[in-house]
């Protein structure tokens, strides 16, 4: 190679080296900052920082090494490995199996003796569903040295504090069931639909690689009508969701990036706040939003009626005081309450290719008056490219000559979501060209794109 490329190589690389240290620093001083230190590799007790959904600092920080680390890697490694170990997905059906069979539940139990860890053979015993302690040692084995778990003796297993959301008390243990189980498998059909005659060249729901999956199960197949006719998937949902809304902190950047204390200010001559989370699920977000302001928000959620109930028993235990309504709706068929100040609309059009989508917007638009505002909040897709700017969330322009313009795999969650949305619903993440497509076609106008930590709202109010 021509030394003066040799020299922009390694330029490069020096680059990316200077990232990792930085944000290795910036992430151990998060962790210092709460008094509790940084965590050590195996430490078998979680960090108060592992649970605190904000976070917001030390999640950029691992954004930026992750993306840099994998960036170096892939660039002084041999491609081949780098592509056969992408080609072994493993992990995701051992999380699986003990996300269900509640193996960090029994490891949990602490031995009579005190001793740290338990035996392939006694975790097999106390197991509900009896499993082969060879073939269970197979699969802890992966994930222990994947850091999930640890092996501390041979054939013996203790929590550590990776594992510890997969306690079955933890809602995010529902989260991984859900995207290690069914969501995979649709996910794995997408070789087979994505050139299928019948299925390659269609954007509707009933089209998609889950509903290949499930065709000779239910007339009209979807996602959705599949989860509604399985009441135990459909339950494991709303509590994937709730786990999600945690592991994704959007509660708590919802309440803190958004000027709520604007809109309620004297000035603005409100002291309440109407409130529609249309397609609400559990309502995670409104019920945050309802607790930090518990006399300045009227809240309505509205979803279809089985996730309403779960919903209910949800805020009578953890808000029972709060002002709030939950009325069903087909968001496909219907328009929200009217004249709400927002209408709030959380990974919804996510889930829905753009004809649905459109007729969603449109059932909300058809509901606001001059003054409400519609927050979607979503993903936001950012291309792999280092040149090209989209509007609003590019949050990481000092390093754009060294990452891409999405941090690489430092963040490629929307990318796992942008296919996950392809294989459940035909539908896709989208860029903030998109969006303002979409609402313009539903005679809505973009005001502002607020970029949270991961996710984004996207804020609307109607065309003039
Ligand atoms: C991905 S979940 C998001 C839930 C919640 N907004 C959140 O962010 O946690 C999608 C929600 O849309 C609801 N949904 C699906 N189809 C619907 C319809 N036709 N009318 C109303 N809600 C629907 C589901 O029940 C589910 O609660």
């Amino acid at each position: 190679m021509p030394l003066k490329l040799n020299a922009t190589a390694r330029t490069q690389i020096e680059a990316l080296l200077s990232l990792i240290s930085s944000s290795t620093h910036a992430a151990m001083s998060e962790y210092e900052k709460t008094g509790h230190g940084i965590p050590i590799p195996d430490s078998s007790e979680s960090h108060p920082l592992d649970n605190q959904a904000g976070a917001l600092a030390l999640r950029r920080a691992i954004w930026t090494l992750k993306g840099a680390c994998e960036r170096l890697c892939t660039t002084l490694a041999q491609p081949m490995h780098t592509l056969i170990n992408r080609a072994m997905p493993y992990e995701a059906p051992c999380l699986k199996f003990v996300a269900e069979e509640g193996i960090a539940d029994i490891l949990d139990i602490t031995a009579p003796d005190g001793a740290r860890g338990m035996h392939i053979n006694d975790i097999a015993t106390r197991m509900k569903n009896k499993a082969d302690p060879g073939k269970l040692g197979q699969v802890m084995l992966l994930l222990s040295t994947r850091g999930c778990f640890q092996e501390v003796s041979k054939d013996v297993y203790a929590n550590n504090r990776i594992s510890l959301p997969l306690l079955s008390s933890n809602p995010i243990s529902s989260t991984i069931s859900l995207y290690s189980g069914e969501i995979l498998q649709g996910v794995t059909m997408l070789p087979e639909v994505l050139v299928h005659p019948e299925y390659a060249s269609s954007r509707t729901v009933n089209r998609s690689s889950f509903s290949y999956l499930i065709r000779n199960e239910m007339e009209n197949p979807s996602y959705f009508g599949w989860i509604q006719a399985n009441p135990h998937a459909g339950r494991r949902f709303q509590r994937a969701m709730l786990g999600l809304r945690c592991a994704v902190g959007s509660s708590d950047a919802v309440v803190q990036v958004y000027p709520w204390e604007q809109l309620l200010s004297p000035a603005s001559g409100k002291s309440l706040l109407t409130f529609c989370d249309v397609g609400s699920g559990p309502g995670a977000v409104s019920l945050a939003l309802s607790k930090s302001y518990t006399n300045n928000f009227r809240v309505i959620l509205q979803d279809l009626p089985e996730p309403l109930e779960h919903a209910k028993r949800l805020w009578s235990t953890e808000h029972p005081g709060a002002d709030v309504r939950f009325v069903s709706m087909d968001f496909l068929k219907e328009s929200p309450m009217h004249g709400q100040d927002i209408y709030y609309l959380s990974h919804i059009l996510v889930d829905w290719p753009d004809s649905d989508s459109i007729t969603i917007l449109k059932n909300v638009a058809n509901a606001m008056n001059s003054s409400s505002r519609l927050l979607l909040h979503d993903y936001v897709l950012q291309h792999a490219l280092f040149d090209q700017h989209p509007i609003g969330s590019f949050e990481s322009s000092e390093m754009a000559l060294e990452l891409l313009l999405n941090y690489g795999s430092g963040t490629i969650r929307p990318a796992y979501v942008n296919l996950m949305m392809l294989a459940l619903y035909n539908s896709c993440v989208r860029t903030s060209e998109d969006f303002i497509a979409l609402g313009r076609q539903c005679g809505l106008t973009l005001v502002k794109i607020w970029p949270l930590s991961g996710t984004s709202l996207i804020e609307f109010r109607l065309a003039s």
